[in-house]
């Protein structure tokens, strides 16, 4: 049984997600509050791999967590791409006020900022309550045991706390996709994928002019497309990154390895982060979200 530490409580888009694309009973999903709780149950071994939301379409990627993976040990085992669709999750509503009893709005911040338009049109007086999750403002709400509160979260939660949907798919932007990485020290049996990909963490050396432009050119040559590249402070001191960069291909192929020791050639640090399948979701099956 292959133990997945995912960020709870049940009901949260890490899970439905993850559910999505390893719906086996080989897999046990355990909830912890924080992403910091979910990494830290692989690295002490109570779970196997852990599910971390690593980018989101229109917020960019979650610093905190890709520092948490280069703070860490954990190597990145597999990525998929996910639709947050969220919605308002409550009590049922006087019929004649639609939602206009609703004071307080409990969610995760990142679920309210994907549902701005939605919530400056329909509910401008609202307050808001930060929790660690999607489903943990759910919850909460059915604590309360009041319509003056509200959560945003999945259809998943809704069920799992027997709640009503008040408005479905309320995110503003109907391509609202988050990326996420399952981490671990090994990988999980998985599934092929179509595609496989390589982060890298590559660190400069200091003082060598057009060096970033170098380490492209090494992947540009051999036609090794970079899906994603960014930079972030060592922390280490001022001024100083590392840059962190997603490679189409695997560390199997012959190319792969040829660009990173040219690379390395170079007088560059790297740090192999992982070297995985990507998983795509079917835009058109939502069929499985509908309660
Ligand atoms: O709160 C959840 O449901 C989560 O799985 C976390 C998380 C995130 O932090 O990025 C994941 C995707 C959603 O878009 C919103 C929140």
């Amino acid at each position: 049984m292959t133990k997945i530490a995912f960020l709870g409580p049940e009901g949260t888009v890490s899970q439905e997600s993850a559910q999505y694309f390893f719906n086996n009973e080989s897999y046990e999903y355990i909830p912890y509050s924080f992403i910091s709780d979910v990494y830290n149950a692989t690295v002490s071994g109570h779970t196997d791999v852990s599910v971390i939301p690593i980018e989101n379409t229109i917020d960019g990627s979650v610093k905190l967590h890709v520092d948490q993976l280069v703070l860490g040990d954990l190597q990145i085992q597999a990525e998929w791409i996910y639709p947050s669709i969220q919605n308002l999750i409550g009590f049922k509503q006087p019929q004649e006020n639609g939602l206009a009893e609703i004071e307080k709005i409990i969610s995760i911040d990142v679920a309210i900022a994907q549902c701005r338009n939605f919530l400056q049109a329909h509910l401008p007086e609202v307050k808001f309550e930060f929790v660690s999750s999607t489903a943990e403002g759910v919850r909460r709400v059915r604590e309360l045991a009041s319509p003056a509160v509200a959560a945003i979260g999945t259809k998943l939660a809704a069920k799992q706390y027997g709640l009503e949907l008040l408005a479905s798919n309320i995110t503003d932007h109907q391509n609202n996709f988050t990326r996420f990485i399952l981490v671990g020290n090994s990988s999980p049996p998985l599934k092929v994928a179509n595609k496989y990909k390589t982060t890298l963490l590559v660190t400069l050396p200091e003082d060598y002019p057009g060096a970033l432009h170098q380490v492209l050119s090494a992947f540009a040559w051999r036609r090794i497309n970079l899906s994603k590249i960014e930079s972030r402070p060592t922390k280490l001191k001022l001024g100083t990154y590392y840059f962190y960069i997603d490679a189409e291909g695997s560390l199997d192929s012959v190319l792969m390895p040829a660009a990173i020791e040219e690379i390395e050639a170079l007088g560059c640090q790297v740090r192999i982060l992982g070297s995985y399948p990507s998983y795509n979701y079917e835009t058109s099956d939502t069929a499985h979200m509908e309660v």
